[in-house]
């Protein structure tokens, strides 16, 4: 039977196919080295271990989502994207994926030329064309679902990120997917709380797997921030940053949001010493 992921994967596999017929590869990779160099994302997320005193937010944009419809319409990501800048969004995630989050590559485009801070191209990466179109957007950070690939391709798709001057956040699920996202080398690993079977969120899955990340990592929780307690609660359990969609779109404040979950964060870190 196919799971939720299969099917997002499916659709994500056909419109890449249409753009494909659109832009050649090789002429993606004369855009993408046309680009300005990649920022450096893993820095912007406190890589070096003498940052890791803050919490970091990867802001979220994102329309819609297969759990939950419609969340925020979004006319201007830009504008969004800049308010987020403002309050402090280390990273900026655009959710690209059309069928099932309403996202585009226009909407990367739109928010790179509006801010600086390094992007997340959020989309489920299949195939080397969608690393190639991501550099070429300006994204400087790309996502690796490890549930969604081969070690081979776990590697390699790493790699080639790295050839371009970006980051990859490796996303995993289980303390398999993270032995295999240690074993691809990744420095960015998230954990999700969303299971991909069923899309429920258990935020005490983090605490149960961040421990197994190797120091050194970044390590970042990704879904199911609601309010400051989520953000304390993972900060508390061993993130070094938070990736949050939905709490920031559909808050009327998402500058102010961001700036109190830093502060919730940077409390929980210093108390855990
Ligand atoms: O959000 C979903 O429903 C979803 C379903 C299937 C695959 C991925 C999905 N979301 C992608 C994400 O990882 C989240 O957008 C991200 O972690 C932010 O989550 P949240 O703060 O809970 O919106």
């Amino acid at each position: 039977m196919s799971t939720v992921l299969d099917d997002i994967n499916a659709g994500v596999r056909e419109d890449m196919e249409a753009r494909k017929r659109l832009v050649s590869l090789a002429e993606l990779k004369d855009l993408a080295q046309a680009a300005a160099p990649a920022r450096d994302a893993w820095a912007a997320l406190g890589g070096p271990s003498a940052s890791r005193a803050e919490l970091k937010v990867i802001a979220e944009i994102k329309r819609r989502s297969p759990s939950k419809g419609d969340l925020a319409a979004i006319g201007d990501p830009a504008s969004l994207a800049r308010q987020y800048a403002d309050g402090g969004a280390s990273v900026i995630s655009v959710l690209t994926e059309q069928r099932r989050f309403s996202g585009s590559l226009a909407d990367l485009d739109a928010v790179r030329a509006a801010v600086d801070v390094p992007l997340l191209r959020k989309d489920f990466t299949l195939d080397e064309y969608q690393i190639w179109e991501a550099r070429a957007h300006g994204a400087d950070l790309i996502l690796l679902i490890v549930a969604a690939l081969s070690d081979a391709q776990l590697t390699e798709f790493s790699a080639l990120s790295r050839e371009l001057g970006m980051n990859v956040l490796v996303e995993t699920h289980t303390e398999e997917e993270i032995e295999r996202a240690v074993a691809a080398q990744a420095r960015i690993i998230g954990v999700n709380v969303r299971n991909l079977k069923t899309l429920d969120v258990d935020r005490s899955v983090f605490a149960s797997l961040a421990g197994q990340i190797p120091a050194g990592a970044v390590v970042v929780a990704e879904s199911g921030v609601r309010d400051a307690d989520d953000v304390t609660h993972y900060a508390a359990s061993g993130a070094n940053a938070v990736l949050v969609g939905e709490a920031l779109v559909s808050h009327s404040t998402p500058r102010e949001r961001i700036a109190e979950f830093k502060a919730a964060g940077a409390a929980a870190i210093a108390a855990r010493g």
